[in-house]
This record gives structure tokens, sequence and C-alpha cells, in this order.
């Protein structure tokens, strides 16, 4: 349903050129979840400005619904909806009329625009807002007032921009859940650009990471943990010799990818803790190495981009990246 082939964006700023995308192909099957992850800057919304027709692309193609959005901007348009960062309703309209008004945009007459209106209303759950000001509205519910927008004239693919951007958990999970109804209930393709880790590990079907304008990883959460990241392990022993003695047995133990060493404790990466983890601790036994504290942590998506990149994938309103979970020890 959407086909990227080696897209590419320039821009001028000045005498500098910014690269904001040098090489960005990827495929979304109709009905899926894409998610596109990546630091600040790293050029999604930019791919999604060209695959929405808004940005034409410096080099590269893509394909809409089977439309060039190059050759056939006008095409692609009548088939996607395009939601961005921004609140996208006025302020002078109440909500019903907004999204009529949006209807008639794209060519609807006035009594199916109303009908529509309605009908993504009560799809989102926000019937019950439909004469209020755009201006009297929460930050979830105007979020969900714009998905509406971009629904309205029944898009087969929809194009969201950081949708649960600045939301609170309780109003990120209630979009979320709605996004999955209209999958199910409308058979809609989504792509989406998200920050939010958990948010594309749990909700997207697959995942494209994209860094310094590259797609870097391609796959379903599981795949790209599996493969690109893997399980790790932490052992403390009693003493700084026994972590010596402890990283020194691992490394010379099978399927063990990585051995690091922090004061008494050794960390290891494997692609399969439940099976390293109880032949680690018999080695060490037989060593008789004390062992005081031993766990394993399964790999989060943003293992997976430190190990892609060296550098951790900033979090929202965690500035110094430092939020997410230092290993537990069981
Ligand atoms: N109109 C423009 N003129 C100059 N540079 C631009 C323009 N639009 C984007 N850029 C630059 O292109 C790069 C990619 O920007 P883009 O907005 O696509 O990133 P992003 O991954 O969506 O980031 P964020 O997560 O912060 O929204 C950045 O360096 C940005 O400053």
């Amino acid at each position: 349903m959407i086909r990227a082939e080696g897209l590419r964006r320039t821009f001028t700023a000045g005498k500098e050129t910014i690269e904001a995308v040098r090489d960005v192909s990827f495929e979304v099957a109709a009905g899926e979840l894409l998610a596109l992850l990546g630091p600040n800057g790293a050029g999604k919304s930019t791919t999604m400005r060209m695959l929405t027709t808004l940005l034409p692309p410096t080099a590269g193609s893509a394909h809409i619904a089977g439309f060039d959005v190059a050759r056939e901007p006008g095409l692609v348009r009548e088939v996607i909806g395009y939601v961005g960062q921004r609140n996208a309703a006025g302020e002078n309209h109440r909500i019903r009329d907004e999204l009529a008004i949006q209807g008639r945009c794209y060519g609807l007459r006035l009594r199916e625009a109303r009908r529509r209106a309605d009908e993504v209303l009560e799809l989102l759950g926000i019937g019950e807002l439909a004469g209020r000001l755009p201006g009297t509205l929460s930050g979830g519910q105007r979020r969900r007032v714009d998905i509406a927008l971009g629904l309205v004239h029944g898009p087969r693919v929809l194009f969201l921009d950081e949708p649960s951007a600045g939301l609170d958990p309780h109003s990120r999970a209630g979009l979320w859940e709605q996004l999955q109804r209209l999958r199910r209930e409308q058979g809609l393709t989504i792509l989406l650009t998200t920050h939010y880790l958990d948010e594309a590990d749990q909700m997207a079907e697959r995942i494209v990471i994209v860094d310094q304008g590259r797609v870097i990883a391609n796959g379903t959460a599981d795949v790209l943990k599996a493969d690109l990241a893997g399980d790790r392990l932490y052992v403390t022993t009693s003493d700084t010799d026994g972590a010596r003695a402890a990283a020194a047995l691992a490394r010379r133990m099978a399927g063990i990818v990585e051995v690091t060493t922090e004061d008494r404790t050794v960390g290891l990466r494997c692609a399969d803790a439940d099976a390293v983890l109880p032949a680690y601790l018999r080695l060490l036994h037989h060593a008789s190495v004390t062992v005081t504290r031993a766990g394993l942590r399964r790999p989060s998506l943003d293992d997976v981009f430190i190990n892609l990149t060296g550098r951790r994938l900033e979090q929202p309103g965690d500035p110094s990246g430092n939020s997410i979970e230092e290993p537990t020890h069981a």
C-alpha cells in the first residue's frame, strides 16, 4: 500500500546543505500499522511529508496505493489522510462543522459531509464533542479531532506524525485503543512516527528505525530485539576478583556476544538468557566464584538502537536519556 524507494531530500539553509533524508526505502502492506522510529532530526517528518505529497523528493520515488507521489499527487491525496504534528482544527467552528467543512474541501456534498462528520466522531468515541469549540477541548480530545479531520473523506491510508506527543499516559492509551479499532473495523493502513519506544514496541506490527536520514533497521519489535540486541544477564560477585574470574569464564562460553564488568557486576549479552543463565551459574559454582545476585533483562528497542548506533534514543521529557530502566536483579 505504501512503497518508498531510495527517497532522498536535501534542504538549503543559507550556504548549508542539509541532508534531511539520505536513503529511505520501505514498504507497508494493506492493513498494516508501521511505526517510523528515530531520534530528533532523523528525517521522519520529512519522509512523511514526501509520502503525503507535501514535499517533492530530491531523488527516489514513492507510491501510495499504486499512485506515484510525484506524478499523481492529486490521486494520492484522495486516498490518504494526514495528521501533522500541530492541531489541525481552527478556533471558530464547532467540531461537527469543522469536520463537515473538511469533507466539503474533499468534494463531498454537504449532506454527505455532515453524515461523515457524525460517523468519524462516533468512530473516535467523541460524538459528545460535536457541538463544542476546539478551544474548549483537552489535549487528548483535540488530538482525536485532528485524527477525525484526517479521516472524514474516508482515506485508505492514514499518516500520523507524532499522534500521541504531549499526551498523558491515560490519553495515549485511549488514543491507541481507537487507532487499533480503526484498523480492525476499517482495514486502514497506518504509518506513524513516534518517539515513544514502548508505544512502537507494543502497538506497531512493524518498526522502521531511521537515523541520520537512513533506514537502519526494519522488522517486528521481537525480531529486531532478538537479532540486534539480545538478552542481558547480570551477575554480581562477592568481590572484584570474583567479577574478573566470572568475566573470564563468560568470555569462554558459547553464545555470549558481549561481556562487560563494572565493579563487582558482570554483564553479558546473549541470544537466549534462559538457557545461558543456569549454565553460567553452574560454571561459576564449579570455579568457586561466590555470586550474591543474578538477573536478566529482556532487550528493549533502546538496546536495539544503542547496538546499531552506539547512542541512546532520547525519550520525550527525558533530555538526559536516563529514564530507561536499569537492569533488575533477581
Ligand atoms: N524546511 C527545512 N529547511 C531546512 N532544514 C530542514 C527543513 N525541514 C527539516 N529540516 C532538517 O532536516 C532534518 C530532518 O528533519 P525532520 O523534521 O524530518 O526530522 P524528524 O525525524 O521528524 O525529527 P523530530 O522527531 O524532531 O520531529 C533536520 O536536521 C531538520 O533540521
